[in-house]
């Protein structure tokens, strides 16, 4: 095993087959594992409140422990902080996530399999590892989810990190950017934050797709990127999709981003597929036969997260039950990953808060029943015309959302939405791209 998160997986699995489907989704899956210490024999995990803690410790605790003695082959003290609790130090580390640490080592080049998908990708990455800054940069990565981006982006931190230790590796997520940009203009403290991203060797940005249409956000990250790459440091981007697609994005910083390698990975091919599962089954010491391989390998054919997602979930079974893991097995194994992927449905509130992020309004604004300054009325018709369309809440129902608008008045709202979109082609795009960053989180 080779991180506390992979191994809550394996844990989480565990539960789930000794309790019902809604005590599992109720107390055990919101918990997020922070620290576990094999010397100490403790494990801190977080749980979002203390009446949770007191039902964990109440109802479940028992269950954590059998959990983990089975996937450890230890007793380990579970420790439950609440997010309160998370000392300042902590917080402070997690907000400066911008170094990487060891939680990602398991992404290593060493652990990805390489195919005819990803080949030219895993190439480049190499390439950029082994010399920094001289090889590909910017070097931008895309791909669909679950396609090894993020395994990429790590082993090419770790990587610099195994061979240059005193390098400076920066990894942060767009939308986390965002986050703490605006967390900075709020606290008047963006000189520390410049600081923080402007003495990086290495950015590693991941998700970049969501930095699009925040034009504050964009204006920093040109600056930064701009700052990096003239002092020749390493700049490596992933997106589900290449610069030229995310519409929200400005030219000046698609024409960044397409100024050297962009590498696509694709979903795996069959025997790249195998190769996956029968190492991830090996990590986890797990037996797995051929026929069992190729059968996932036949069933789950566009998301690798799925593939291993499944071999953990076989694990757990195997723990539980100690026998040979069989076709027929498997198959009850594959349709719970197949279902529960299904994306959760859409909320107003998700939408709102896209929505507010791209035009910069605050989503108090967007749902108030008063204010009508042109950007936020906007903002305010798009939130509404975008929650038709991803949601199944009818038009009164909406108007209700927005500050208590009479359904006629967002009837209204929708057509004119549409009428937008089908003269002005760079509001469609906005409008396009913000459905496309609600849906894919
Ligand atoms: N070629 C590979 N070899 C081994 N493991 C892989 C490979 N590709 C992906 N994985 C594993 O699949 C999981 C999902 O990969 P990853 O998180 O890198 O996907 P992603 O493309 O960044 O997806 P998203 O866009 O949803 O973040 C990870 O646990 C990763 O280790």
């Amino acid at each position: 095993m080779e991180s506390f998160e992979e191994a809550w997986g394996i844990i989480c699995s565990y539960c789930k087959t000794k309790i019902t489907d809604v005590a599992y989704n109720t107390w055990i899956s919101r918990i997020e594992p922070i620290e576990l210490d094999f010397d100490k024999n403790k494990a801190v995990i977080l749980v979002p409140n203390d009446f949770h803690r007191q039902t964990i410790t109440r109802c479940y605790l028992s269950l954590l422990n059998e959990a983990f003695e089975a996937v450890f082959g230890q007793i380990f003290v579970i420790e439950m902080k609440i997010p309160e609790e998370i000392s300042v130090k902590e917080e402070q580390q997690a907000a400066a996530n911008a170094e990487i640490t060891d939680i990602s080592y398991e992404y290593t080049f060493d652990t990805f399999i390489v195919g005819s998908s990803n080949k030219f990708a895993h190439a480049a990455c190499l390439a950029v590892a082994t010399n920094p800054a001289n090889a590909y940069n910017p070097l931008f990565l895309y791909g669909n989810s679950g396609l090894g981006k993020t395994h990429l982006l790590y082993a090419i931190g770790n990587e610099i990190k195994k061979n240059s230790p005193e390098k400076t590796i920066c990894y942060i997520k767009g939308d986390d950017f965002t986050n703490e940009l605006i967390e900075s203009l709020r606290m008047a403290r963006m000189s520390e934050f410049r600081k923080k991203y402007r003495q990086a060797d290495i950015l590693l940005v991941d998700d970049v797709q969501f930095i699009g249409g925040k034009e504050s956000t964009q204006e920093e990250f040109f600056h930064t990127f701009n700052a990096l790459y003239d002092a020749h440091k390493q700049i490596v981007l992933t997106s589900d999709r290449p610069p030229k697609e995310i519409k929200t994005l400005d030219d000046r910083l698609r024409s960044r981003f397409e100024s050297d390698l962009i590498a696509d990975v694709q979903p795996p091919d069959v025997e790249t597929r195998i190769a996956i599962i029968k190492r991830k089954a090996e990590l986890l010491d797990l037996d797995l036969s051929n026929e069992v391989c190729e059968y996932i390998a036949s069933k789950i054919k566009a998301n690798i997260r799925q593939l291993e997602g499944t071999v953990k979930k076989l694990k757990a079974k195997n723990l539980v039950n100690q026998e040979k893991i069989t076709v027929s097995s498997v198959q009850e194994v594959i349709s719970d990953i197949l279902n529960n992927d299904t994306p959760p449905e859409v909320t107003v509130e998700r939408i709102i808060e896209e929505v507010s992020r791209t035009f910069g309004v605050t989503p108090e604004a967007i749902r108030s029943e008063n204010n009508r300054s042109a950007n936020i009325s906007n903002a305010r018709h798009i939130a509404i015309y975008i929650s038709r369309e991803l949601t199944t809440l009818s038009m009164a129902n909406i108007g209700e959302e927005f500050g208590g608008r009479h359904y006629s008045t967002v009837i209204y709202t929708v057509k004119k939405v549409k009428k937008m979109m089908q003269n002005d082609r760079k509001i469609k795009e906005i409008i396009d791209d913000t459905i496309k960053n609600i849906r894919d989180r």
